[in-house]
């Protein structure tokens, strides 16, 4: 029996690497200082692996910003637009964040979620003809690097079909699993040279063997690891599947010609018996039994029953112990929480102690004696336990109060057309109404105030008028510029889930539990591990002060309860539904309480609804019941002449557009810059009755749109979108943004809007 790792965080226990990158983006340190800050994370990562006992170590595990773009430059399917930024680094950079400097402006790759995660990677683009050539020594450098480690350590790649298969089609008529020949024999290379350099196992990433998949699909992957175990018959590989059980794929995936196959238990625990009796003797099987996705201490008991069933049917020796897919979707450490609960601390694990948890595991189940063993099971025990008998845990009032809801929970009082005209006769909006997502820049110096006041160096009074000064500065700003509905620019939240986590009881959070999102931007995802209930206002004091300065319209701004639940650490002890229930009440609370401050427009981001998806087209319905639900319990306590408004970005919408439809907000604001207003196809195509503001420009490279540009979108969006249902925004909120390109970006937003006015007071 061996253990192994799918992947460690890349950023760093301290996010050395987020510091690093931006210090290199704002030209503060050189190339070879990032590069060395990359090489004391790996060697860091690899030195706490080998210490903690695992087998096999993963390599290529690592990347500056993205592992899908690193395969991208790997397998050189570099777009044309970047032709002419030869020089590398920058290249990657630039793919990743567009560029716009010595007369260069050109895009940024595509940006989406990675499966049902909070994590984003940059979407392949590929065309009819599309040819590949290894363009990247990143893999070899790498292995090269472990090696002189002494650890022969397993290069973690994405599979082939899963690369294709997350890649986007940018011309029509062709289908991009056809481009599989034209990517093999870039493969076949890599596992040439990496076997020349010694390796012994290969690690293939293919999450989408736990996905519906087509006949042509399934071809491609008996074709491509055909190929592949025909070209090296000494290579081991691993296909690791996660984020969901093979089901129907079962039978193509125990007979692809590896020798590792790797499943999820976590995810899908009844998967092992049928695994078990389908698998040919030849194959080994990965356990994936440590939870890759949450920070709950492994139940040893529960796992050990998991190695004991397959160790029955397959004995010792064909078993290796993993955690159930990458940690990147972990913090790093639980030892650098210094001000957690104790009880809370003892049910937790991060990165570091999951590592841990699969050696002990592996000693356990192979018998071990040893002393530190027995008494770490039994440690493990007593903390599985605690946690399911903390009188901290449960609520019966938040349980009754959820019991209790009914229809009239989840209605608003009159239907859409009648509440736009009692809206419009009260707000008075114009054609195009102009707003933006919500947060303004969250600039060093806000954020240095809150760790002053953290740290206790600055008084809550000094504080807040901090934070007043910043808010008051920006609403007479967006007066200034001509805004129509204004944002008091969330200058009080270090984020949009942790501020509420953090205000809401049944939550707690860490001071260094970070987890990479996209780039260099990470999250500190709260953890849910009680009944949720909101015992005080949240927002109002804030919203109440930023309306209190204007005569214009200040929107109300909550995290809704799907978003709340998906961007936190969840409780596994009960359904998730459940949970997002007792969320959703906590926010209507917060809703009437705005409403009651004479707030007039309340804005609910949901963004994380579409990635909450199952990853199973059957499971769909479910979820979207109760999570459209929750949206709508949150929503529905307002009066007619309340706006509501929410927020989604990364959403494809073409699918679930009758759930969104169904969600029934007065104005939607989506993200649609990066894909050129494609997104309102699936709107359009429905006659989605509702006002839509789709994003005139991506907030996520710090490029400055011009007003032509934003013109030439919106005209896309008008010649699909009746204008009466248009609004005008940026794709998201602009806490990432600094705040020269936020001027000049708005300002164009603004000249855009009356160009479109005057175009169709001209023609009408
Ligand atoms: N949870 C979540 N998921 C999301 C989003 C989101 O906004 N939130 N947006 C989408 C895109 N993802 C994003 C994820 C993170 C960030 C982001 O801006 N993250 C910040 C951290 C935000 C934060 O928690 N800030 C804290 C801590 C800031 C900090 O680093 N402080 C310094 C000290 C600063 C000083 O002394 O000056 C430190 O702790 O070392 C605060 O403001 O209080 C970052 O990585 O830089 C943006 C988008 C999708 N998923
Ligand atoms: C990721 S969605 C962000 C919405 C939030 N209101 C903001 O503007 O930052
Ligand atoms: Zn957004």
């Amino acid at each position: 029996m061996q253990t192994h790792n799918l992947g460690y965080p890349r950023i760093g226990a301290q996010r050395e690497l987020k510091k690093a990158c931006e210090q290199y983006w704002s030209g503060k340190i050189s190339y070879e200082q990032l590069e060395q800050t990359g090489k004391n994370i790996r060697l860091e990562n690899w030195k706490i692996q080998k210490q903690a006992g695992i087998d096999i170590i993963p390599c290529n595990d690592f990347s500056f910003y993205d592992q899908v773009l690193d395969m991208t430059l790997t397998t050189g399917a570099i777009p044309e637009r970047y032709a002419d930024i030869a020089m590398r680094p920058d290249l990657y950079f630039a793919m990743a964040r567009g560029c716009q400097e010595h007369g260069i402006d050109i895009t940024a790759m595509e940006m989406t979620k990675w499966f049902d995660t909070n994590y984003h990677y940059l979407v392949p683009e590929f065309l009819k003809n599309q040819q590949f050539t290894l363009n990247s020594n990143k893999i070899f450098n790498e292995f090269a690097e472990a090696k002189a480690l002494g650890i022969n350590a397993k290069p973690v790649i994405i599979g082939p079909v899963s690369y294709l298969l997350l890649g986007k089609e940018k011309e029509a008529n062709f289908d991009k699993i056809d481009l599989v020949e034209n990517l093999l024999p870039v493969y076949l290379q890599i596992l040439s040279k990496l076997g020349t350099q010694g390796a012994e196992y290969i690690q293939f990433d293919e999450p989408f063997l736990t996905m519906a998949l087509n006949h042509k699909e399934k071809t491609a992957y008996e074709f491509v690891y055909r190929q592949i175990r025909k070209k090296f018959p000494d290579l081991k590989f691993i296909i690791a599947t996660y984020f969901g059980g093979l089901q129907d794929n079962l039978a193509l995936a125990v007979n692809l010609p590896a020798d590792v196959l790797h499943i999820d238990l976590v995810r899908d625990a009844g998967q092992l018996e049928n695994v078990l009796k389908a698998i040919p003797a030849h194959l080994r099987l990965s356990l994936g039994i440590v939870d890759g996705r949450n920070i709950w201490k492994n139940d040893f008991q529960k796992s050990l029953n998991f190695i004991q069933q397959a160790a029955e049917a397959l004995g010792h020796e064909r078993l290796l112990l993993a955690p159930s897919c990458s940690l990147l979707h972990t913090p790093c450490d639980l030892n650098l929480e210094k001000s957690l609960d104790a009880e809370i601390r003892n049910w937790l694990a991060f990165a570091r102690q999951k590592i841990d948890e699969l050696v002990t595991l592996k000693a356990i189940a192979t018998g071990s004696t040893e002393e530190k063993i027995v008494s770490r099971l039994q440690e493990n025990t007593r903390a599985v336990e605690s946690r399911k008998t903390s009188v901290r845990i449960h609520n019966p009032a938040v349980q009754r109060r959820v019991q209790s809801i009914d229809q009239h929970y989840s209605r608003r009082k009159s239907a859409f057309a009648i509440r736009k005209a009692e809206q419009q006769r009260i707000l008075k909006l114009p054609l195009f109404p102009a707003t933006t997502i919500g947060s303004f820049p969250q600039t060093a110096e806000v954020r240095s105030w809150r760790a002053k006041f953290k740290k206790g160096l600055i008084t809550a009074a000094e504080y807040d008028s901090l934070l007043k000064e910043e808010t008051k500065r920006v609403i007479e700003w967006q007066e200034q510029i001509g805004l129509d509905v204004l944002v008091h620019g969330e200058f009080e939240r270090n984020d949009m889930v942790e501020y509420f986590g953090e205000r809401l009881e049944g939550f707690t959070f860490t001071t260094n539990g970070w987890v990479q999102s996209y780039g260099s931007r990470c999250v500190k995802p709260p953890v849910i591990f009680g009944d949720v209930h909101r015992s005080r206002a949240m927002t109002v004091y804030w919203s109440e002060y930023a309306q209190s300065l204007t005569t214009k319209l200040v929107k109300g701004m909550l995290t809704g309860p799907v978003t709340i639940l998906q961007w936190s650490f969840v409780r596994d002890d009960q359904p998730r539904a459940q949970t997002c229930r007792q969320i959703a009440l906590a926010i209507r609370d917060e809703v009437a309480d705005l409403e009651n401050a004479g707030i007039k427009v309340i804005q609910i981001d949901e963004p994380a609804i579409r990635e909450g998806l199952p990853l199973r087209k059957t499971d769909w319905d479910a979820y979207l019941h109760w999570a459209v639900e929750c949206f709508r319990i949150a929503a529905s306590v307002v009066k007619d002449s309340t706006q509501i408004h929410t927020h989604m970005c990364y959403s494809e919408f073409n699918d679930i557009i009758k759930h969104i439809a169904a969600m029934d907000a007065d104005v939607i604001t989506i993200e649609c810059s990066r894909s050129q207003m494609e997104l309102l196809d699936a709107f359009a195509a429905f006659h989605y009755p509702n006002d839509i503001g789709p994003g005139v420009y991506d907030i996520h490279s710090p490029r400055v749109p011009s007003k032509d540009e934003m013109v030439a979108l919106l005209e896309k969006a008008q010649a699909v979108i009746p204008a009466e249902q248009l609004w005008v925004n940026p794709d998201c909120g602009l806490k990432t943004r600094h705040w020269p390109e936020t001027e000049r970006a708005l300002k164009a937003m603004i000249e855009a809007v009356t160009a479109m006015r005057a175009g169709v007071a001209a023609t009408s």
